[in-house]
């Protein structure tokens, strides 16, 4: 399978009103995984539907393998495009087994040989057992595995996943996930997913893409949107972060938490971004806090804060095994240092 990379450029989509995608540009490397994770109704699976060909943009350009498949109206059909699409709820043909579905898009003469399908379902880390199974007979994990299988049968040098694991429970959305990134990196598939579960971005992309109302906010690494987001919303969104009130004096800043230390220099009012997991608690000295209540998840807890002397809430995240009790007084640190952007 020849490497092919994406290339978006101006892409813009209305359906006939205000713009639901506006300007959108976007690069995904031959080979490479790009998360585009956004809200829901930001325009995510717009995009991915003009990238498959399913929708004609008011403006834009959409090339893959350098060939151009969309100029505004200008389109290459879809069955012409070589991409695999696999949807939400995997939209298995039900009167169909395993080997049906999976064939179905390929020439006549090779559909139903065992043969095509045994390597599919090994890719997909399924049993050969399932071949004949109907779509009722497997679980949810399963079904979303075959729509995969489905999608990589026809070769195509570039898959595009609407939210694909969303309706599995966790553990089986955690092995689904792993098994499709496996395939995807045996094959060599350019890969965008689009999903709003931060975790799944970051844990499955090497390019993640924040999307907020129809355009990019920031595309880069999953450590750079999650440590160094562009704007704090974008640093919301990856997770949990408290936006405290600071004044910058170039490679440091000062805040309810003491002066810390900048991550790239800046002056004047910001708003300095801390993660829990960034807050380190000790014994008391310093800048203080009492705990007003520790929620527990085994490996890690959240203490929730009061900043002495001040209205300030504070989170932090602590190992399991070394949680504070509620009444407690601790010292807080932070070691690592913080971003911080302009306050206006
Ligand atoms: N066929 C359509 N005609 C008109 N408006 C549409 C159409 N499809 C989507 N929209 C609108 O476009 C906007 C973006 O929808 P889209 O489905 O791309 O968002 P999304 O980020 O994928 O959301 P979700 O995570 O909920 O699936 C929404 O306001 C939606 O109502």
């Amino acid at each position: 399978m020849s490497g092919a990379g994406i290339s978006v450029t101006g892409l813009t989509v209305g359906y006939g009103g205000p713009p639901v995608l506006d300007q959108v540009d976007l690069r995904v490397r031959a080979g490479g995984i790009t998360a585009v994770l956004g809200p829901s109704g930001s325009g995510k699976t717009t995009l991915l539907r003009a990238i498959a060909g399913f929708i004609r943009p008011d403006r834009g350009r959409i090339e893959v393998r350098g060939e151009v498949l969309t100029d505004g109206p200008a389109l290459v059909a879809p069955e012409r495009r070589g991409i695999g699409y696999v949807r939400q709820d995997g939209a298995l043909f039900p009167h169909l087994d395993v080997t049906g579905n999976i064939t179905f898009g390929l020439p006549r003469a090779e559909r139903r040989r065992a043969a095509q399908v045994e390597p599919l379902l090994e890719l997909v880390g399924l049993s050969p057992d399932l071949a004949r199974r109907r779509p009722d007979e497997l679980s949810g994990g399963q079904q979303q595995r075959v729509a995969l299988a489905r999608a990589l049968a026809r070769e195509p040098s570039v898959v595009l996943l609407d939210e694909p694991f969303s309706s599995l429970d966790t553990a089986l959305r955690a092995a689904t996930r792993e098994a499709t990134r496996a395939a995807l990196a045996e094959r060599g598939a350019t890969t965008v997913l689009v999903t709003h579960d931060q975790g799944e971005a970051l844990s499955f992309a090497d390019q993640v893409a924040v999307m907020f109302d129809g355009r990019f906010a920031q595309v880069d690494s999953p450590a750079g949107v999650y440590a160094a987001p562009a704007t704090p919303e974008v640093g919301r969104f990856l997770g949990d972060a408290m936006l405290l009130r600071g004044q910058a004096d170039g490679r440091a800043v000062h805040c309810c938490l003491g002066r810390l230390d900048l991550a790239e220099p800046a002056t004047g009012d910001v708003l300095v971004m801390v993660r829990p997991e960034q807050l380190v608690l000790r014994e008391p000295s310093g800048t203080t806090a009492s705990v007003a209540s520790v929620t527990y998840h085994g490996a890690d807890a959240m203490v929730r804060l009061d900043l002495a002397g001040q209205s300030t809430h504070l989170v932090a995240r602590v190992p399991g095994d070394r949680t504070p009790r509620p009444g407690d007084e601790v010292g807080i640190t932070v070691p690592a240092p913080v971003r911080s952007f302009p306050r206006r």
